[in-house]
């Protein structure tokens, strides 16, 4: 059931709006320290949206020792799995009554679609709230096989205090991929939006406390890399980081937690994703329409777009005549508006960027086969250049816009040596109708995730991260999601007759 209001109705809820401004530490909305703030505006109009607590290091000390307070004392960490699990639900049943209000504060601090916002953010994050939530007093601890002498549990305690520092393309998806799990675990949270989306995650925290969560273990501050992100990576009671962004920032976690108190650093990084079309693809129409998902869903501004078409030389004018085709239904405009596909980029620092690469697929002389320009505002048309060498730095670099790079290649053995040519390794897809061949392709592609006909990212019951430099230490989604919130523990009970207090009488 589509949840899609009208543009007038979206409107309306936008002019009613009551957007939070202030960092949420320990169940309360409070100003940064310092009483700074910084503005924040809708990248679709430039109009200004809030002024929004600038945190710094303080703010960050101070929440960090109320989340580690929450997690001491036990009121989250130690309560019934089933407790945890009702609270979290209540928050689910909590973000689909406020649902409009919720999509309509993504839309206008992201740029992002409406109908994604409707459809996708709000119906996933319930989704992955739920499924984490019913995930906690289903699953069980281990025993090892140890004899009968000694008993050896093998068991999972919550990490404790995890910060997560949070990207700006998919706020709502990316604060739940993190936050559910962790949550459902029973650690507490130090959240940093990023600060050009910081409304919906302060809304979640307000939410979050009416649905039941207690004081502390959820807090959200708000604010820049340099001045929260930072002293979040390097803080000596931070048992863990959960990252998702560019590999250049991921990376500098790796260091924070080396210079600090090695904490668990889990990050989720770029992308250069190909997407593999071979001569035997079946249902054309279809693979050009997940080729136009894969480039330009979310205005490209996605890890895991793909923004690699690989095709072979036998398929590829019939290929690109469908794909032309769909690219031009993806409609640009007003992010409010229903009819649209694609919204603003994210800030005009970054509409310059994605512009840049516009620029140099025109001067490198590609065949721009759809698209090619900027529209007025901050919105890029999607486009798709032909004749890309797999060297040249529009297929090397990710863009994080709707520019679709064509790269020809004349046999299968080439293509999935082209799909391998990149630092990256987050996602890959994979067009044939040979199951051998599909088979062998997923096996061979160093992605984390590869799909064979279709593009996507799974769902929650798959984890979702990256090979090489895509990714470090974990997976977001799954049971493994779940695990990596947690520590394994042994515990070792001597039962042998020589054991302290073991003899029986
Ligand atoms: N993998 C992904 O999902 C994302 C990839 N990107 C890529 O990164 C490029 C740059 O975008 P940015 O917003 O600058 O990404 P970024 O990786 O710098 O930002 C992501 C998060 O890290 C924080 N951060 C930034 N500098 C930090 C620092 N020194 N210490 C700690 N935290 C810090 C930001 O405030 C934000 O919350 C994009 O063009 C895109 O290619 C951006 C966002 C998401
Ligand atoms: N596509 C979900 C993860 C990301 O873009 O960062």
């Amino acid at each position: 059931m589509s949840n899609v209001l009208t543009l007038q109705e979206y409107q309306a809820i936008a002019g009613s709006l009551t957007l939070p401004t202030m960092a949420f530490i320990d169940g309360k909305f409070r100003p940064a320290a310092s009483g700074k703030t910084f503005a924040s505006s809708n990248p679709a109009t430039g109009e200004h949206l809030a002024d929004i607590a600038a945190c710094a290091k303080e703010d960050v000390d101070f929440a960090v020792a109320k989340a580690r307070e929450a997690f001491d004392d036990g009121r989250w960490s130690k309560l019934h799995p089933n407790e945890r699990k009702e609270v979290l639900i209540k928050l689910s049943k909590l973000v689909l009554r406020n649902r409009h209000e919720l999509a309509v504060m993504e839309s206008l601090d992201s740029g992002k679609p409406i109908t994604d916002c409707e459809n996708l953010d709000i119906d996933e994050f319930v989704h992955i709230m739920n499924w984490h939530a019913e995930l906690v007093d289903k699953i069980y601890d281990q025993t090892a096989p140890v004899g009968s002498d000694a008993i050896s549990m093998i068991v999972r305690e919550p990490i404790g205090v995890v910060g997560a520092v949070l990207p700006w393309n998919f706020p709502l998806l990316m604060l739940v991929w993190k936050m559910a799990p962790a949550l459902a675990a029973g650690c507490s949270m130090v959240i940093k939006p990023a600060a050009q989306t910081s409304l919906t995650a302060l809304r979640i925290a307000e939410l979050a406390s009416e649905a039941g969560l207690p004081r502390g273990v959820l807090n959200i501050v708000t604010g820049g890399g340099a001045e929260v992100g930072e002293p979040l990576g390097l803080h000596m009671d931070v048992d863990m980081v959960t990252f998702t962004g560019s590999t250049a920032t991921g990376r500098r976690f790796l260091r924070y937690s080396a210079d600090s108190n090695m904490k668990k650093v889990v990050l989720e990084l770029g992308g250069k994703n190909p997407c593999i079309v071979l001569d035997d693809a079946e249902n054309i129409d279809y693979v050009a329409q997940q080729v136009c998902a894969a480039a330009f869903w979310n205005m490209g501004e996605n890890c895991s777009a793909g923004s690699r078409l690989i095709v072979q030389a036998g398929i590829k004018e019939k290929l690109l005549e469908r794909v032309k085709a769909h690219a031009r239904e993806w409609k640009v405009g007003n992010p409010l508006d229903p009819q649209n596909a694609l919204g603003a980029m994210i800030d005009k620092g970054h509409f310059s960027k994605v512009a840049s690469f516009l620029d140099k697929g025109r001067l490198a002389g590609y065949d721009i086969l759809v698209g090619g320009d900027t529209l007025e505002g901050t919105y890029i048309q999607p486009t798709i250049f032909d004749g890309v060498a797999n060297t040249d730095e529009l297929a090397r670099e990710e863009i994080f816009g709707p520019i679709l790079s064509v790269i020809t290649v004349n046999s299968y053995e080439e293509a999935l040596q082209v799909a391998n040519d990149t630092e990256y390794g987050l996602a890959a897809s994979v067009f044939t109708a040979n199951g051998k061949k599909a088979i062998r392709a997923a096996q061979a592609i160093k992605a984390g995730t590869v799909t064979v006909n279709c593009f996507g990212e799974g769902d929650v019951t798959t984890p979702f991260g990256g090979y090489k430099q895509s990714g470090f230490g974990g997976r977001d989604n799954s049971i493994h999601a779940h695990d990596q919130y947690t520590e394994l523990k042994t515990i070792w009970i001597d039962l042998s007759d020589s054991a302290v207090d073991g003899a029986i009488d």
